[in-house]
């Protein structure tokens, strides 16, 4: 039966074969590797990526919140559905149940690709890479260097924990139905040795620095160091888009 996209879900699926295989040449999946892939839909990236595994090797796990879609998958061979909320999917335990860590793909329903991204963060120990479609305008977000438009939280709060790469862009004219916006491919690789620190407390620190991007840091990032009786040194008189992300995870790290 045909399957009527639903908005609600941000359903737009991939119909050009040409990116799709690019993305799985992106993904360049290999045999016994833990695949989990992020809203299949029709399968429009799951079946080309099952393709590329050897028989003994497929198992490939999906999470789909689409009760319809879910159903559709779980009719083929080789692919575990989780059929809930991405965002309540304990990944760690996904992991441990494979006992590796995960190659987590999808292209992602963008009217939650931040929660998605941040509830990966919460587990990055567990990952192996993460290979995602988005919208591209949040792609340039993700990788923007410091003096830039694009370079606010979203750079910062990614950058410290993943080597993040934009590998190419998708026209609308790649889906049905085609999304109004244009999108972005992104790789992102945990660091191996990442800097240890307070999570909340970097998001605390980031999201009060880049409050107000056109005021130099004295006002919004100062009024808050001094409310915590912090005496080491930082220049604040930058804006917040112009400190470098090893900046604030060591501003971060002396709280
Ligand atoms: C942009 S579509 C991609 C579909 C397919 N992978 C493709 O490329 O054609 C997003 C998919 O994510 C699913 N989805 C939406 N919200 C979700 C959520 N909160 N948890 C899990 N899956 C979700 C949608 O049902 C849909 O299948």
């Amino acid at each position: 039966m045909r399957h009527i996209a639903r908005k609600r879900f941000g359903q737009h699926f991939l119909t050009d074969t040409a990116i799709i295989d690019a993305i799985v040449d992106a993904i360049a999946p290999q045999a016994q590797q833990a695949l989990v892939e992020i809203g299949p839909g029709l399968g429009a990236l799951t079946l080309p990526l099952l393709a590329r595994l050897p028989e003994s090797s497929r198992p490939l796990t999906v999470v789909e919140l689409d009760r319809d879609l879910a159903a559709r998958m779980r009719q083929r061979a080789h692919i575990t559905v989780v059929e809930s909320d991405v965002l309540k999917v304990d990944f760690a335990a996904l992991a441990a149940e494979r006992g590796q860590k995960l190659r987590v793909v999808g292209n992602l329903p963008y009217n939650i690709s931040s929660p998605i991204l941040f509830h990966l963060l919460g587990c990055a120990d567990q990952v192996q890479d993460q290979h995602f479609m988005l919208q591209k305008e949040v792609v340039d977000r993700m990788a923007a260097e410091p003096s830039t438009k694009d370079y606010g939280r979203l750079s910062v709060m990614l950058q410290w924990r993943y080597e993040v790469e934009h590998l190419f862009d998708v026209p609308p004219e790649a889906f049905d139905p085609p999304p109004r916006v244009d999108s972005a491919i992104v790789r992102m690789q945990p660091k191996r040795e990442p800097p240890q620190l307070d999570l909340a407390l970097l998001q605390e620190l980031v999201a009060t620095a880049f409050s107000q991007r056109r005021k130099l840091l004295r006002h919004t990032l100062g009024r808050w160091l001094e409310a915590r009786a912090w005496g080491g040194s930082f220049d604040l008189q930058r804006r917040a888009e112009e400190v470098p992300v090893a900046e604030y995870v060591a501003l971060a790290q002396s709280l």
